[in-house]
């Protein structure tokens, strides 16, 4: 039984009252609140969807996120003002909202380019960012963002690659707390990628990389092996093998996670 669960929409609608230019979805349950944000975006402008569990949960690359209740479910719908060609290292940005986050509860984060985010080498959040089109415009960007946060157990398929934050702080955590300053943190992020650009957050976003100075494996589409010597201004993980440098733009990459030294690992 999870304890907050009771006062979570209550407290959360009551810290939104004052932010009059986000409109608030509280729902109990929904297929994906992507799903939703994107189709309430246009209607709705900027806005925050929350669920208790999802049914549809959408993950990266096609697959499912599985979505029982006790953690935290949210979209964000923000209006794009960046042209469509700079848009891409947005979720860069978004995975470092959820490190801010993190950080102001004391747990610090690391990140698995491009916006996995982990603890102790194993994977916390996930979050995918979807577009709302018109043509060749892009009116909408849709971050979502799915946080372990109560879930005590994992199958035993993702039990050594999956974490919350109850079994890394042995206690609940408080999802209307965490949904605020998530808030707050995306709020900050996005008007400063929209105004910036990637380039301005490189350097932070450098000091939570999970995987420079490691080998790692690319799908670029072809597989590629190097050691990972950061991201560029433009969001591309940067790797050295056999004396060249190799962008990779897009793709899953592939490492030894669980390894000692960056910040939250062990
Ligand atoms: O790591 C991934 O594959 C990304 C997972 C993103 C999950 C979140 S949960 C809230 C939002 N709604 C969805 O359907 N997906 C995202």
């Amino acid at each position: 039984m999870i304890m907050e669960q009771a006062g979570y929409f209550a407290s959360l609608k009551e810290k939104m009252r004052r932010e009059r230019d986000t409109a608030l979805f509280c729902l109990e349950e929904v297929d994906s609140t992507n799903r939703f944000a994107k189709e309430k975006a246009p209607e709705c402008g900027k806005l925050m969807a929350c669920a208790l569990r999802q049914t549809a949960g959408r993950g990266r690359l096609g697959r499912h996120w599985v979505s029982p209740e006790g953690n935290l479910y949210v979209s964000f719908a923000y209006e794009n003002t960046m042209p469509p060609e700079r848009l891409a290292p947005v979720t860069l940005a978004v995975a470092l909202a959820v490190c801010d986050t993190l950080a102001d509860f004391d747990v610090p984060a690391s990140i698995k380019w491009p916006n996995d985010i982990y603890i102790k080498g194993k994977k916390v959040c996930g979050i995918l960012v979807e577009t709302v089109c018109r043509g060749e415009r892009i009116p909408y960007i849709v971050a979502g963002i799915g946080i372990n946060v109560n879930q005590r157990e994992f199958p035993a398929e993702v039990e050594n690659r999956a974490v919350s934050l109850w079994n890394v702080t042995g206690k609940e955590s408080d999802r209307a707390e965490i949904a605020w300053r998530l808030k707050k943190q995306m709020d900050r992020r996005m008007a400063q990628f929209m105004e910036k650009g990637f380039a301005a957050m490189r350097e932070e976003y450098m000091q939570h990389s999970l995987l420079t100075g490691r080998e790692v494996t690319a799908s670029v589409p072809h597989t590629v092996c190097g050691i990972c010597i950061g991201v560029s201004e433009t969001g591309d993980l940067l790797l050295e093998a056999g004396g060249k440098r190799i962008p990779v733009t897009f793709g899953e990459v592939t490492g030894r996670l669980q390894f000692e030294g960056m910040p939250g690992e062990e």
